[in-house]
């Protein structure tokens, strides 16, 4: 195996093989355990989006709450799924039906676009040019925003999606989707987030539909694969510690590398990870 690969799959503690089964309950009882540290925290607040990531951190969290409210008999332990659309959202079927499988406790829904519009024209006030790159960036931004808002009001803990084969490229929005205050499928590549789904008995199009950021204007559902120049069967293989091309592993470390300042908390004079 390459050095960089056994450094990377050090780093995000990624297994060749898991136990599906093993790996939800993990997951579960993480959320329950950590909601009981706490017990101001009754809530967890996650948008949902109809791609793989969402429908699957949501469903652990909605199962993660209901054992807690049974076990507890606190009914004010509630799973807030978010509807997030940008204006009219292409495919907000997949949103709806993502949320109707795990059966969220209550639904809220907040249209993000007056607010990205409002903070792209106020800047561009000011003579400067926000691209439609950049634009996606705030969009992604605002999501994260309008969750905070909600675990403000509701006693909640933000859940985000993060998971090994978009930690390793970087591929999230630093402070955007990249924000949040708990985690669920850290550690996971996307193959083994299918594992889970499957498992839990999620409607199959929702897991093998293609993954997408969708936050351009101009290339609406711009596959995540083509924006990244690398499949995630390669990003998977590579996790797993298997062979890859040379140019895959290429790409996927070039990108580990470039997004490094992204895996910590913001540079101080102790930091020497990036010398
Ligand atoms: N599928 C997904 O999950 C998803 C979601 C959102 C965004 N995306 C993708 O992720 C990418 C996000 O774009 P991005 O990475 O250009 O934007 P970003 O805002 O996440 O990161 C860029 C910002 O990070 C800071 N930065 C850059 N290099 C730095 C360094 N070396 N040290 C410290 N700070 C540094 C700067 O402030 C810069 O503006 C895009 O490709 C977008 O399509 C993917
Ligand atoms: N349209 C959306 N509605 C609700 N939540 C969304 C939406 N788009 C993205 N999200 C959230 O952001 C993460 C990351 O999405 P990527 O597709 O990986 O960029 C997603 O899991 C949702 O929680
Ligand atoms: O984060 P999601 O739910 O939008 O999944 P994907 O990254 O597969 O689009
Ligand atoms: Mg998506």
């Amino acid at each position: 195996m390459r050095a960089k690969q056994q450094e990377i799959i050090n780093a995000l503690k990624v297994q060749p093989v898991i136990d599906p089964k093993a790996e939800i309950r993990r997951s579960i009882d993480f959320l329950k355990a950590y909601l009981k540290k706490y017990p101001f925290l009754k809530t967890l607040v996650l948008g949902i989006s109809g791609g793989q990531d969402s429908t699957l951190a949501g469903k652990l969290s909605q199962l993660a709450i209901s054992e807690l409210r049974d076990e507890t008999g606190d009914t004010d332990y509630q799973f807030i799924a978010v509807r997030l659309p940008y204006g009219v959202q292409a495919d907000e079927s997949d949103a709806l039906a993502a949320i109707d499988y795990m059966k969220a406790d209550k639904v809220v829904r907040v249209d993000i676009k007056p607010a990205v519009d409002a903070a792209v024209d106020s800047v561009e006030t000011n003579g400067i040019q926000i691209s439609d790159f950049n634009k996606g960036n705030i969009k992604a931004r605002q999501r994260m925003i309008a969750q905070y808002a909600i675990a403000g009001g509701e006693k909640g803990a933000v859940v985000g999606t993060d998971h090994a084969a978009e930690a390793v490229t970087g591929f999230y929005t630093k402070f955007g989707d990249g924000a949040a205050d708990i985690t669920p499928l850290w550690r996971l590549d996307k193959r083994q987030g299918k594992q889970l789904l499957n498992e839990l008995g999620a409607p199959e199009h929702l897991y093998k539909k293609v993954p997408t950021a969708d936050l351009e204007d101009n290339r609406p559902a711009l596959p995540d694969e083509v924006a990244l120049g690398v499949t995630y069967q390669d990003i998977d293989d590579y996790l797993e510690g298997k062979v890859v091309s040379q140019q895959a592993a290429e790409t996927i470390e070039g990108w580990y590398i470039k997004t490094e300042h992204k895996r910590h908390t913001p540079i101080n004079v102790y930091d020497t990870f990036w010398k």
